[in-house]
């Protein structure tokens, strides 16, 4: 069954928080993040929540498309940092833009949310129970760093960016796909975690909910890991590195992205990048970059694109798709 990308859209935050703006709150310096991770700066919420922001891209969706909410089978969310866990955070979004015949639900894959969250949406309409769905990344990391930990919150930002997918009879859908997890791996990612307190455990100590991360040990593993489940990806669709037109990475760290398109013999403008402006947006970076490329030109229809998730878990997702 072939399936369509009928449009694309993205919300941040209006607050932007500059790397030189963070001097002032800790001991860090743009001369120290940005070489080590290609962000200048990122997007940070003062009101919103996670809802807010996919609602932003749910009405933008709709509005562009010409679509009516009642036309939606189903919302998925790709969140790790949903407003809470009921409602999660795709019904608030359904509830927001009236949407009486969709079902809505959240998933959880961290960094590779997006990649998941596409295919999970893609099987859907595959299947042929349904016709047209929603699926939006969006989070709001800033709630789950540590905003005294200069290794960590350098590094995130907020966003969501969302797509619209139909089954079609054009020659378009996704070509192929290889998602893994290495759930040995996934101490080096940490954020978000809660202790159990109920009246039968005895004393529990405490467990401290912020973003944690091994940085060198997750930098080796996307620069090792990723390029196999790329390359496997590429062998399942018959294609060599050179027939994908683009390659949209995880926006975690420039270095790594680089390493990518090195491995793989790309130039680098094939492996686009903008976490110079919106830092690591997790389920949201890849449909923000999408959606850019896609407001300016460069990514058309008939192209053929790689979509590339990485992270906690440890998960790594890569999906193929003919435009
Ligand atoms: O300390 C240093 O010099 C550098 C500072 C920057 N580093 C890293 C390492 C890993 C990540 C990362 C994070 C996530 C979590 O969403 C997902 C995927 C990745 Cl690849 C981001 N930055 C390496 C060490």
């Amino acid at each position: 069954e072939n399936i369509k990308i009928v449009t694309t859209a993205m919300q941040v935050p209006e607050r932007v928080v500059t790397n030189d703006e963070l001097t002032e709150l800790m001991d860090t310096s743009d001369e120290w993040i940005y070489p080590r991770t290609g962000i200048h700066q990122r997007h940070v919420v003062t009101t919103e929540n996670t809802s807010d922001l996919a609602t932003s891209v749910a009405k933008k969706l709709l509005e562009q498309s010409g679509w009516g909410a009642a036309d939606l089978d189903f919302i998925i969310v790709g969140t790790m940092s949903p407003d809470a866990l009921s409602p999660h955070t795709a019904a608030i979004v359904q509830g927001n833009i009236e949407a009486p015949n969709a079902f809505a639900f959240d998933l959880n894959a961290a960094c590779s949310g997006f990649v998941y969250g596409m295919s999970v949406a893609s099987s859907f309409l595959s299947s042929g129970r349904y016709q047209k769905g929603m699926f939006i990344g969006a989070e709001v990391l800033s709630k789950l760093v540590d905003w005294k930990d200069r290794t960590v919150s350098v590094l995130f930002g907020d966003g969501a960016g969302g797509v619209l997918l139909e089954k079609t009879d054009e020659p378009a859908g996704l070509i192929a796909e290889e998602l893994r997890s290495f759930g040995d791996r996934g101490q080096a990612i940490l954020t978000g975690r809660f202790a159990n307190k109920n009246a039968f455990a005895g004393e529990i100590s405490p467990l401290d909910p912020y973003f944690h991360q091994e940085g060198r040990s997750v930098y080796s593993f996307a620069t090792r890991e990723v390029p196999k489940v790329m390359k496997k990806a590429l062998e399942k669709a018959g294609l060599e590195a050179d027939d994908v037109d683009f390659y949209l990475a995880h926006q975690a760290n420039k270095r790594i992205v680089e390493s990518m398109a090195k491995n793989f013999g790309q130039p680098m403008d094939k492996f686009p990048t903008n976490m110079e402006e919106y830092g690591n947006t997790s389920a949201g970076s890849t449909a923000i970059l999408l959606d850019e490329l896609r407001r300016s030109g460069q990514i058309k229809p008939g192209m053929k694109i790689a979509f590339v998730g990485f992270g906690g878990g440890l998960a790594i997702g890569v999906q193929i798709w003919q435009l």
